[in-house]
């Protein structure tokens, strides 16, 4: 698997030396703060995905979520300058004239490379459609799947490979922290995400949107997978958490990456660790960019009880279920603010 095999990056990493240093960051405000940012050179782009535009104001979605858990990591170890480049190889696909990027546009979930929005259709908020678009695909194995990404720019392949790397070993020592911090062995989450994971990124642009109220970038979810490494353009923010039933926003901090804790890591913890609800909104000025990566159990991998978390006080809160059924769950809520989990849920 990545990791192991690469020993020049591991070298390369500073000690171990990880710092959460904003667990549970909450920002003061709700407002969104836009900075210039002279680093980004942005222009703006009509999103090829909405065409229509919203005809009646944005509501807010509601969100029962009291404990969510997104925390943001510095001394992660994966290069700044590989950060800066992945972003600015990502801007430039979004920034290719629309004809190009609409060669990948496609409402078929199973192709693996593809321009797409996952929340066209949403209740809730009527005829709003969202404000972003979405370049998806594989981050591993890339031998499988490099062929098929995008030529244009020219350093897309090359650039991506090598952040692909990087967040690997990232991954990696998440997973073991979390498995640590439940007092579990440190390849135990890793071990019940199964073998041959979906490891998938997820690229998100939002153009400068004409009246932000009218629409939304990415509404109220959870990730579905077990964390997801999320990457933010410097000085833009669009980012926001829900706490206690209000939006929190999450200022991009510099060299940091958020992590999201997703439904997997909530139900294999037997709901120690939360999963996230977040969304993203859009503003006025500046385009904004995000670059997830997803590790995510396969179809055939079973997600049940750790037994070394159950006791009497802590009995199972979820049924076992394999990852096809929480997928089949997840497409049959479209449209709705999906909560897949939750039909997994034992009754008490
Ligand atoms: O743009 C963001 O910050 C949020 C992206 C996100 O939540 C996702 O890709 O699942
Ligand atoms: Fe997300």
């Amino acid at each position: 698997m990545y990791p192991q095999e690469d020993n020049k990056f591991k070298k390369s990493c500073p000690p171990f030396n990880w710092y959460i240093f904003l667990s549970f960051i909450f920002s003061q405000t709700e407002t969104t703060k836009i900075k210039e940012n002279s680093h980004t050179k942005w222009r703006w782009l009509p999103p090829i995905m909405n065409h229509a535009w919203p005809t009646h104001p944005f509501q807010g979605p509601s969100c029962q979520d009291k404990r969510p858990n997104l925390s943001e990591i510095i001394n992660h170890g994966v290069p700044k300058e590989l950060c800066q480049k992945v972003l600015a190889v990502v801007t430039e696909f979004f920034q290719l004239p629309p004809e190009e990027r609409a060669q990948y546009l496609t409402k078929n979930h199973s192709k693996q490379v593809k321009v797409f929005n996952y929340y066209q259709k949403y209740d809730g908020i009527g005829k709003v459609t969202m404000w972003s678009e979405t370049f998806s695909h594989p981050w591993h194995p890339t031998e499988d799947f490099t062929h098929l990404l995008p030529t244009n720019p020219p350093q897309y392949r090359e650039v991506f490979a090598e952040y692909a790397r990087a967040i690997g070993v990232l991954f990696d020592r998440l997973l073991s922290l979390i498995s640590r911090g439940l007092g579990l062995d440190k390849d135990c989450l890793k071990r019940r995400i199964g073998e041959k994971p979906g490891l998938n990124t997820q690229a998100n642009y939002y153009p400068a949107c004409p009246d932000p109220e009218l629409t939304m970038g990415m509404p109220d979810h959870n990730d579905l997978g077990s964390i997801a490494v999320l990457l933010q353009v410097e000085g833009v923010t669009g980012l926001q958490v829900i706490k206690d039933g209000k939006w929190l926003t999450v200022d991009p901090v510099p060299d940091a990456f958020v992590i999201n804790l997703a439904d997997q890591t909530q139900v294999l913890s037997n709901g120690k660790f939360k999963s996230v609800g977040h969304r993203a909104i859009t503003n006025k000025l500046l385009p904004r960019l995000s670059l997830g990566m997803f590790y995510t159990p396969n179809n055939d991998t079973v997600i049940g009880l750790v037994e070394d978390l159950i006791d009497e006080e802590n009995p199972p809160e979820y049924r076992k279920y394999s990852f096809k059924e929480y997928m089949e769950e997840f497409y049959k809520q479209e449209g709705k603010r999906r909560r897949v989990k939750e039909a997994f849920e034992l009754q008490r």
